[in-house]
């Protein structure tokens, strides 16, 4: 499930909790989608925390229900559309680990909070698949091209320290990171909302020589690819 909570100073939190990694199943892709509306839509949020429980970010998809799901009713690449459209500017406090689709929710977000232990990686291709939830656009946005297909490629973990070197996350904290992201979002939900709006316009402009946000792969490109890929799933191989 996801967890929505409206904390002091216009800020709501949304906390993923699905123990034992707070993997992204569909029940905990629903919470996130249900509440981003209820931060939307609450006019007197005027910034957005998503955290994981229990210490942890998100180790990516439940991997438990690819066994049982062919295709699924809601996609976490419209909720990173979502959060992007938003005029709200959206934090993800991440702790120990942001992987696969995890990553990709941070990525989505208009800032990334790390604690200096944590480790973000896109091990997808360990799977047989691709990020396809946008992680193949935002991350060459962030990071460029050649360092975006090196961690694609090798699906490896990297630590916070290099996740910020190469752009990934905006800081890195000895403390709580959700503390610190919560403070954080207090203090530019005090800006205006214009202001927010037209910075958030001029950088997608600038990275617009990337390539339009869903260019790279089309949603039909990533369901053969992955049906093609995972074990078990391809024609009841
Ligand atoms: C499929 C649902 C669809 C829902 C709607 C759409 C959402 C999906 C959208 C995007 C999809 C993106 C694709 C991906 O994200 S693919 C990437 C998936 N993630 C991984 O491959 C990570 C795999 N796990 C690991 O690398 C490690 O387990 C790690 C998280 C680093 C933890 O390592 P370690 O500390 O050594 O501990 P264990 O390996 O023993 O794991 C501890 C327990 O956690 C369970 N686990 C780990 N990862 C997942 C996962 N992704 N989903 C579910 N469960 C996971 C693991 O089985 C252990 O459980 P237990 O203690 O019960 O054995």
């Amino acid at each position: 499930m996801a967890e929505f909570t409206r904390l002091q100073n216009c800020l709501a939190l949304i906390r993923l909790r699905n123990p034992p990694v707070n993997a992204i199943s569909t029940t905990v892709a629903r919470g996130i989608k249900e509440s981003l509306q209820k931060a939307i839509t609450d006019d007197t949020v005027k910034a957005i925390v998503i955290c994981g429980a229990d210490g942890i970010f998100c180790a990516g998809a439940d991997i438990r229900e690819f066994k049982v799901h062919k295709t699924f009713d809601i996609q976490l690449g419209d909720i990173v559309d979502e959060i992007q459209r938003n005029k709200k500017p959206v934090v993800a406090a991440i702790q120990k680990l942001a992987l696969g689709g995890g990553l990709e929710l941070a990525l989505g977000c208009h800032y990334r909070i790390a604690h200096a232990e944590a480790q973000v990686g896109f091990p997808e291709v360990t799977l047989g698949i691709l990020p396809g939830a946008r992680g193949t656009q935002l991350l060459p946005r962030l990071v460029g091209v050649p360092a975006a297909l090196d961690l694609i490629i090798s699906g490896r973990h990297i630590s916070a320290n290099e996740a910020l070197k190469l752009g990934i996350i905006d800081k890195i904290v000895n403390s709580d990171p959700i503390e610190e992201s919560i403070k954080f979002a207090q203090r530019i939900s005090g800006q205006s909302s214009q202001e927010l709006q037209m910075t958030s316009d001029m950088v997608a402009d600038k990275s617009s020589a990337l390539g339009p946000p869903k260019g790279y792969t089309s949603k039909a490109t990533i369901e053969f690819f992955f049906y093609l890929t995972v074990p078990g799933l391809c024609c009841g191989m």
